[in-house]
């Protein structure tokens, strides 16, 4: 029986122990946890706060029992403090105090991320408010139910901020996003998009504090004011959500990092030293559309990954496809999907690249129930013309369309391949000539 111990259990944990456990009977997994809850759905915070679901009920898919039923040996509330790589041998501490010693054949960190935040004064002040765990989602519902607190600003307008910023709106609350980039989600869509994303919040009421850098936190006690280099901004409740740090502490001195921090691991999740694998939010991912090493937080990565390392940890020697960042987000009516990388962001990395936009009714004039414009933005190499990144935009819903895209890159599909690719036609679903097809087409 090869021992397997897993330290960190929330999506990569669960899903790397789900995977060795069907998937082989010869290996012992061992998880450990310093939480007391897995497998939290981050992405239900927004829809929790906004009150579009009744409450957290269904935003676990796992716990400590199901693992346990699998055959697992699960250590909830016992941090790892220490990984003796050499004896291969990993220390806990629980909530007793007690240090549990597991021996392993082969390791995997799943030690995910932490929120960033920033060295500004005020941060002590009651009602500033981190947002990753369901602890401080429970924190954030009980204080909402303040009448005191009128005003919430969130810091940071990437996926985390949009949402939150959108809930707390429906939850009746004023709300001011502010980032220090000029504009919401610079990292996943171009200025047309954005500025749809943008016109959206305001619309409801939301207001933009766009290129502010965010300097001290004031108030007494309780915090009462942002003050940014531009404005000063009433806050009953403070957020921070200005993106996430890999959790590599334990293995810091040990391991070879990335720029960030995050493991640098291989195409089956192997860090620099053999039998140590790295998943989820604390390793690196494979961008292919950069075809680089890169940092993607995401739960699909951290899903993925670990089922690429449990298989190779068990003798299946997979490798990952690598990632091309693909996300998506809902805010009121409108929908944004998007893959790979952003023409802006070419610009930034010095790639020589081209875009072509195109923009239609989903289906043709002559439907007029649930028919929508969708605007797509395809980016591709100016040389080789390989699809590298895509952008959507509607009230439907397109995610089915954002994975051809992701498709398109992983497999380096040029954009005349594409334009030639066969789309069916059906007036209840799209156009003859519909927008993907018309946006290969009209590609310079
Ligand atoms: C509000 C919010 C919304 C999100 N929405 C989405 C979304 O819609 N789609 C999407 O793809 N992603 C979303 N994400 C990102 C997603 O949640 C993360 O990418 C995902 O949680 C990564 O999973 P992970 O297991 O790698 O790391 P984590 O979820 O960070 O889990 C790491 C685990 O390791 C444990 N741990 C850490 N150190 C130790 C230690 N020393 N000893 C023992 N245990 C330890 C922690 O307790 C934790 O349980 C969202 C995140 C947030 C915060
Ligand atoms: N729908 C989805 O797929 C979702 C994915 N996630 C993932 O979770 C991770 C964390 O999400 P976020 O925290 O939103 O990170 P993020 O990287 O998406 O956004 C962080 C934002 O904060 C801004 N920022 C950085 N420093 C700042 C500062 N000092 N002051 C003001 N603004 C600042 C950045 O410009 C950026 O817009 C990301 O990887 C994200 O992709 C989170 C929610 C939903």
């Amino acid at each position: 029986m090869k021992k397997v111990v897993i330290v960190g259990t929330n999506h990569a944990g669960t899903a790397a122990t789900n995977t060795i456990l069907d998937n082989s009977n010869n290996h012992q997994v061992t998880v450990f946890d310093s939480n007391n809850n897995i497998s939290f759905l981050g992405c239900g915070m927004a829809l929790w706060i906004g009150n579009q679901i009744a409450g957290p009920e269904g935003l676990f898919y796992s716990n400590k029992e199901t693992l346990e039923s699998k055959g697992a040996k699960v250590y909830m509330e016992t941090p790892v403090n220490k990984i003796d790589f050499n004896a291969k041998v990993v220390y806990g501490k629980n909530a007793h105090g007690e240090i549990i010693e597991e021996h392993y054949d082969d390791l995997i960190l799943a030690t995910g991320s932490l929120p960033i935040i920033p060295k500004i004064q005020g941060m002590e002040l009651e009602n500033v408010q981190k947002v990753k765990l369901y602890q401080h989602a429970e924190v954030v519902i009980e204080k909402l139910k303040n009448p005191e607190i009128r005003d919430v600003v969130v810091v940071g307008a990437g996926y985390i901020g949009v949402e939150l910023a959108e809930a707390f709106e429906r939850h009746g609350k004023n709300v001011t996003l502010i980032d220090i980039a000029t504009t919401s989600l610079p990292a996943y869509y171009d200025a047309p998009f954005t500025q749809m994303m943008n016109e959206n919040l305001s619309s409801h009421g939301i207001k933009l504090a766009f290129g502010e850098t965010v300097q001290k936190l004031e108030g007494d006690g309780k915090v009462e004011r942002v003050v940014t280099d531009k404005a000063t901004h009433k806050a009953d409740m403070v957020v921070m959500a200005i993106g996430f740090r890999p959790n590599t502490e334990l293995g810091a001195e040990h391991l070879d990092q990335f720029r960030n921090g995050a493991y640098l691991v291989n195409k089956k999740q192997e860090t620099s030293i053999p039998n140590v694998y790295a998943i989820g939010d604390c390793a690196t991912v494979y961008d292919n559309s950069i075809d680089n090493t890169s940092y993607i937080a995401l739960a699909t990565n951290a899903v993925r990954s670990a089922i690429v390392a449990a298989h190779n940890v068990i003798g299946n020697d997979i490798d990952s496809a690598g990632v091309q960042g693909s996300n998506g987000i809902a805010i009121y009516d409108l929908k944004m999907v998007s893959t790979g990388i952003t023409a802006e962001r070419a610009k930034l990395l010095g790639l020589d690249v081209l875009y072509t936009d195109f923009e239609d009714l989903q289906k043709p004039e002559f439907i007029t129930e649930e028919n929508h414009k969708v605007k797509l933005r395809i980016v591709y190499d100016a040389k080789t013309r390989i699809i590298l990144g895509a952008q959507m935009a509607s009230q439907h819903d397109m995610s089915m369309g954002i994975h051809l895209f992701s498709l398109a890159i992983q497999e380096k599909v040029t954009i005349d391949k594409l334009a030639l690719t066969d789309l069916f036609f059906l007036p209840h679903f799209n156009k003859p000539y519909n927008y993907v097809t018309m946006a290969a087409i009209t590609a310079k």
